[in-house]
């Protein structure tokens, strides 16, 4: 499975046992920039409440530096979206916890077997959908992994097709088949619903919803869809001046209802954070109702358990505010067209004849 260290120094990825906790499968970079490459290496940390731990994060092009002394948590199973402008460096940010990017500051640890769906599908033309699927994994996995992986996003049937003749939601199932194929602790979704249209979007988003619930990795998303992010997550940060200067709770029930007067107030809020608005006076008396909460400015009242002696960077922590949010049951994700992401422990007896897109 995914065995990549990421950052400029090396850590050690520790692989404990054979059972899926995430906490033993964590690799740790630490880095302070390129300068310091040849630091040593730090031993890898487990911890059984936390999936992502990321400490004074830098990244900078040239001059330009685009994540500034990033703090972020992200515990097991949590779901969580990424928001922010156009350019803020929330597809850096990814690319870090994904292990592509070397050339950063700070302290990361992420867990080793993690996946990431990009925006464009990113499939090979030249191979057929199920060795696209198993493109990069290593040893010689059979057809029938790739084939699993596919009829888990609908696709069983395309499994011997060529790339081309998928339709843009058909490939983008496939490359989150390919993610899933590596039975990732930590998905990426790098708007992964971009390109698609309205209604392709709407299923594609109950499907990662089903198969978050199924897989229970944690989830970071990034998107600029502010509805998107409020149907699926836990969790909804926005990415600010290289940092995250903010975060809220979604402490909805699933599956999450538009028509839902706290999800309108959240969703005001989140587009006043973001500076889109259109309602600027309605958002801001929802802010003055619930007061923000700058992340920066607050107390850590649940400190992330992090077992790690090079963690203390004197940074203060992010509040999470999620605990018990993807553990509710629901019954149906698909009562609704405005609803999303309701969890069901058999996803077929739930899809009430819905297609997946
Ligand atoms: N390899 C690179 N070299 C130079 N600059 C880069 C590189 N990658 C990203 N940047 C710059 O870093 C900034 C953040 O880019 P990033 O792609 O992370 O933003 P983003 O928040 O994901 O934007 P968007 O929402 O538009 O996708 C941008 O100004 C971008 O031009």
């Amino acid at each position: 499975m995914a065995t990549d260290i990421h950052g400029p120094v090396t850590g050690l990825a520790t692989e404990k046992g054979t059972d899926k906790g995430t906490e033993e499968r964590t690799e740790q970079a630490t880095g302070t920039g390129a300068a310091n490459a040849a630091a040593p290496s730090t031993a890898a940390s487990s911890s059984p409440s936390v999936a992502v731990q990321v400490d004074g994060l830098v990244r900078a092009f040239g001059d330009r530096v685009v994540i500034d002394g990033l703090q972020l948590t992200i515990r097991p199973g949590e779901f969580v979206a990424l928001l922010g402008r156009s350019g803020c460096g929330k597809s850096t940010l990814l690319r870090v916890l994904a292990g592509l990017d070397r050339e950063i500051g700070g302290e990361v640890l992420a867990p080793r077997r993690k996946a990431v769906a990009f925006q464009a599908p990113r499939l090979m033309p030249w191979k057929k959908v199920w060795r696209n699927v198993l493109l990069g994994l290593p040893g010689r996995p059979e057809r029938e992994t790739a084939v699993r992986a596919l009829a888990e996003v609908g696709l069983g049937h395309r499994a011997d097709a060529w790339p081309k003749t998928l339709s843009g939601g058909e490939a983008q199932r496939a490359s989150l088949a390919r993610a899933l194929v590596r039975e990732p602790d930590l998905l990426l979704l790098d708007e992964p619903f971009g390109a698609l249209d309205a209604l392709t979007r709407i299923k594609a988003q109950r499907l990662v919803a089903e198969l978050w619930q199924e897989r229970g990795c944690a989830v970071l998303l990034v998107t600029h869809d502010v509805e998107e992010a409020l149907l699926l997550a836990d969790r909804a940060l926005v990415m600010e001046d290289g940092r995250i200067a903010y975060e809220t709770a979604v402490d909805l029930p699933r599956p999450r209802d538009i028509s839902d007067p706290r999800f309108a107030a959240l969703r005001a809020r989140l587009l006043a954070r973001l500076g889109v608005t259109e309602d600027t006076e309605q958002a801001a008396e929802l802010t003055t109702q619930e007061p923000e909460k700058p992340v920066l400015d607050t107390a850590p009242e649940e400190a992330p358990e992090v077992d790690n002696e090079h963690r203390n960077t004197g940074q203060p922590h992010i509040q999470n505010e999620n605990q018990n949010a993807n553990q509710s049951t629901h019954q149906s994700t698909h009562q609704n067209e405005n609803r999303v992401a309701g969890r069901s422990t058999n996803r077929n007896a739930n899809r009430n004849g819905t297609e997946a897109p």
